[in-house]
């Protein structure tokens, strides 16, 4: 199989904890472990980790670049909770902030404050009634934007990944997606379609969307967005091939700026068979457009 980009590297192979189907509390506890093993690994160590090229592997090859899911600047807080009975949680599939570790939680005060000056610097009166309780309702708010960052891929996946005897395309499309600009802080939306050929093994389809949540939930430019759930999705179930397109709608250049209200911005990554055959792509385009 043709390497990405025509660059050779190791092939990416999953933990063998994320292809057996377990308890979800041994699916914390493996995943406790996982992050202690870790410690002191590069960044992104989930995914250079477990590096390894078995004589039969049939998947196509990401390079080094592209195994990093993770990208400078993008912080990763360590996750332990001290809620009482949840101690060894280090996820929650629906993260919402009264029941998030005490790293998150502890960013609180210090960005309240911030939108309390930004109020102030808009010549706002932070404490007339309709505004005391903004700073820290904004602060939650953009904690709730960007709660992707507290979020991993073997997290996430919580091994729902199942064997499976088929190599017939998989396509789940026109997921919600809203994120926020790197550049202006603003928010872009849109919908995301995600494909992949498996080899063997399937994800849970629910999965496909919340890879879409951990990455779109953060600062973000859109083909970044767009790269990073192809190698996730990649990273998860070494398929044959994994196409994704985006199409997003940046409110940067709708409500201020060029102020363009009806364009959309598409993004795709077409990895193995879908970036090497063009029939391959154009059956998931196909699936893509059709209603
Ligand atoms: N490629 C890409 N650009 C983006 C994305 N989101 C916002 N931008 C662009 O980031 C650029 C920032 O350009 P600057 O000239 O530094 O900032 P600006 O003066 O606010 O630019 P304008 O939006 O043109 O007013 C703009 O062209 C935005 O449209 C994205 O997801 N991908």
């Amino acid at each position: 199989m043709a390497a990405v980009n025509g660059k050779d590297s190791d092939p990416v192979v999953p933990p063998s904890s994320l292809i057996r189907r377990v308890s979800s509390r041994s699916v914390r506890n493996s995943i406790s472990e996982e992050k202690e093993n870790c410690e002191g690994q590069v960044k992104g160590s989930f995914v250079s980790k477990y590096k390894k090229a078995p004589e039969n592997l049939k998947s196509f090859h990401l390079t080094d670049a592209e195994s990093e899911l993770e990208v400078p600047g993008t912080p990763m807080t360590p996750r332990t909770s001290t809620t009482p009975g949840h101690e060894n949680c280090t996820f929650h599939h629906d993260l919402e902030l009264d029941h998030r570790p005490p790293t998150r939680e502890a960013l609180l005060p210090d960005m309240a404050n911030s939108y309390r000056l930004l109020l102030t610097g808009l010549g706002e009166d932070p404490e007339r009634e309709g505004l005391l309780k903004t700073p820290e309702r904004a602060a939650k708010a953009m904690l709730f934007f960007t709660k992707g960052y507290d979020q991993s891929l073997e997290e996430v996946l919580n091994n729902a990944i199942f064997d499976e005897d088929t190599d017939e395309m998989v396509v789940v499309k026109d997921i919600e997606m809203f994120s926020m600009c790197e550049h202006h802080l603003v928010p872009f939306y849109g919908k995301v379609s995600i494909g992949y050929l498996p080899q063997g093994k399937i994800l849970g389809l629910s999965k496909l969307a919340r890879i879409v949540e951990i990455f779109s939930r953060r600062l973000q430019v859109q083909e970044r967005l767009t790269k990073q759930i192809a190698i996730a999705v990649t990273q998860a179930v070494r398929p044959a091939g994994v196409a994704v397109v985006i199409e997003g709608v940046h409110m940067c250049m709708v409500m201020r700026g060029v102020q363009k209200i009806n364009s959309k911005t598409v993004t795709s990554t077409m990895l193995g068979v879908f970036r090497d055959d063009p029939k391959t792509r154009e059956e998931f385009l196909n699936l893509v457009h059709s209603k």
